[in-house]
């Protein structure tokens, strides 16, 4: 082309510039519903906007919108980000086919969510599990993580949880004399992070006693020791990796690359995501020079990060390692799976904790029943010696959590994508395509639990065959299901129970609903920060914590106002953790 061609089409560019920037646009906006009329599964569902899809109806809450889409649409329906469809099913049956299988040989969805460049960017699309598209790394990250729901390891995690809840109760016992009120959702956050980060690493983060110190109650500072410095700005940072995660799985790479103010956040994801890596490696590279400077003969601290770095060597603490292998694991996989601790860890469990204390505020019925079956089965209240096999005998306090996670879960949907075409109810659903599952939508369903707004335990105490088969799946099924889910139900028992031996709670105003926040998960809040599509929020504070003095005569008091329980042979108990052992078929 010489060079009088190539000025002539620059100029013919020049003049007719809006007439090509509006047939580009046009051209693509064409194309886009093109694509979209004739797109293989015609689900319904909101119409998408060409670039966008639906993003604009989803904003920063996709726990709302689905609500909203569900009453719409149904239980089966697809929304669009950009040009990719979600689809999004509430229906046991659908359900089924999607989580229904425990071995990697028959199941079809065994990726978490269709190919997504932002997962990768985070470093999560072929490392760690939860999002882990390397069906081989995941299954060995997997074999290790199983360690956690080792009895061994449930035990050790009884007594450190003890002892932190222990120490969380001082603080309240000294707020409660002050007569302040607090908020449940910061402190339950700060419980978690204490108790996940100890027995993740050996290292208190003291998230605790910097809350408390902030009330300046006593006029001193606590003397904090021997912690982690960065911990609380970690699982800080966890919190906001966790929310990065729907960010950057759901919303098209060019719209979050070059959007104003959506490119800012998108950089700061991913310095936020640097930085948890750079403090693992040197949290990772400290434990590994204490394992080393530790005499043989001397024992090492059972955490998760010590059992990482030492299974497979001759430091190998055989006590709580459930899984053998022929190598030991590189730094990388140790620091990934550690990293998959936090984020699976955190959010999840502490959010259960503070929406089921809302509802226990709320109904002082269901707090004493719980109360009285303590009592029950350890004889005391007077600080009971909690041990793992005691805790099967817990079905109301079991039923108390179930019901928690039911009627507000923290993990609202989750998806997974099949590796082939499947067909849903007549609909072909292409290969690659995330499904989410909406439990908020399947757990509010009046079809599979009658009067789903009461928060009412006993249900899950009644007729097992008055649950649908697949309509509760708290902590999913099959192949993935969640590896933390022994550990979350032993953290919220020995909470419940060290709470009800202590403490009467009450709520400030009971027609209150619980507030939100939508970061991957639904995180319980007080104060809002973010806005939301659905709640505008509010000044809020809904617990008054009274302390009891486990005295014989308040034991008398509490007894007579407690309802008793059936006995237990008229108890059916619903089995809330499958006894599968979906790995078996894994290596
Ligand atoms: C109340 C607490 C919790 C709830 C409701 C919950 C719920 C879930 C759900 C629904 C899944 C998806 C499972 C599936 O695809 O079948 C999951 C996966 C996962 N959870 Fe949890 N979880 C909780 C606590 C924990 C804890 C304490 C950990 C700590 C290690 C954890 C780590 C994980 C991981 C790593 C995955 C990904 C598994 C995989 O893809 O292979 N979770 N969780």
């Amino acid at each position: 082309m010489s060079i009088n061609t190539v000025y002539q089409l620059f100029n013919i560019i020049k003049s007719n510039f809006f007439s090509i920037v509006f047939l580009s646009i046009f051209i693509i906006v064409i194309q886009y519903y093109i694509n979209y009329f004739n797109r293989p599964s015609r689900l319904p569902g909101p119409f998408p906007l060409p670039i966008i899809g639906n993003i604009h109806q989803i904003g920063s809450d996709l726990a709302a919108a689905t609500d909203e889409f569900n009453k719409k649409y149904g239980d089966l329906y697809e929304f669009y980000m950009g040009s990719s469809p979600i689809v999004v099913i509430s229906k046991p049956n659908l359900v089924e086919k999607v989580w229904g299988s425990s071995s990697l040989k028959t199941t079809k969805f065994i990726m978490r969510n269709s190919y997504s460049e932002g997962i990768d960017e985070l470093g999560l699309g072929t490392k760690g599990m939860v999002l882990n598209r390397n069906i081989e790394v995941w299954a060995i990250n997997r074999k290790f993580m199983n360690v956690i729901s080792s009895p061994p390891f449930l035990r050790e995690s009884i007594n450190l949880s003890s002892k932190t809840i222990d120490k969380l109760f001082e603080y309240w016992k000294i707020i409660e004399k002050e007569g302040a009120q607090i908020d449940i959702s910061r402190w339950i956050d700060a419980l978690g992070a204490d108790i996940v980060a100890t027995t993740a690493t050996g290292k208190g983060i003291a998230a605790t006693t910097k809350l408390f110190d902030e009330l300046n109650i006593e006029n001193k500072k606590s003397k904090i020791q021997g912690i982690w410095q960065n911990g609380v700005k970690f699982t800080k940072a966890i919190h906001k990796y966790n929310e990065s995660m729907a960010f950057m799985m759901l919303l098209p790479k060019n719209f979050r690359k070059n959007f104003p103010l959506i490119k800012d956040l998108n950089k700061n994801y991913l310095d936020n995501k640097d930085w948890i890596y750079q403090e693992l490696d040197r949290i990772v590279s400290e434990k590994q020079k204490e394992i080393e400077n530790t005499p043989l003969d001397q024992p090492l601290e059972p955490n998760i990060l010590t059992l990482l770095l030492t299974t497979n060597t001759e430091r190998d603490l055989d006590k709580i390692s459930v899984s053998k292998f022929d190598r030991p694991l590189t730094n990388d996989e140790v620091i990934s799976i550690l990293r998959e601790v936090f984020t699976g860890g955190l959010d999840t469990t502490s959010n259960s904790v503070s929406f089921l204390m809302f509802y226990l505020a709320k109904h002082r019925e269901v707090y004493l029943k719980m109360r009285q079956e303590v009592l029950d089965v350890y004889g005391t209240l007077d600080n009971p010696v909690l041990t793992l096999e005691s805790y099967g005998k817990l079905k109301y306090t079991e039923a108390v959590i179930n019901e928690g996670i039911r009627i507000f879960p923290s993990v609202s949907s989750i998806p997974r994508a099949a590796t082939e075409d499947v067909e849903f109810d007549g609909y072909t659903i292409k290969a690659d395509t995330t499904v989410y599952t909406d439990f908020n939508a399947l757990n509010h369903n009046p079809k599979y639990f009658k009067d789903p707004e009461i928060f009412n335990p006993d249900r899950f105490l009644t007729d097992k065959e008055s649950f649908t088969k697949y309509s509760y799946i708290p902590f999913g099924n099959g192949v993935r299901v969640c590896p933390g889910r022994a550990w979350a139900m032993a953290q919220m028992k020995t909470f419940l129970i060290k709470l009800v031996c202590t403490f009467d709670i009450d709520s400030n105003d009971k027609n209150d609903t619980p507030k939100y926040v939508y970061r991957t998960f639904q995180a319980h809040r007080k104060f809002n920060k973010m806005p939301s599509i659905r709640h505008t929020f509010s000044k809020y504070a809904f617990s008054k914590i009274l302390p009891i003095v486990p005295s014989r005569m308040h034991l008398r008091k509490v007894d007579s106002m407690c309802v008793k329980l059936k006995s237990p042979s008229d108890i059916i108990i619903i089995p809330l953790i499958p006894n599968i052992d979906p790995h078996l078929d894994l290596i």
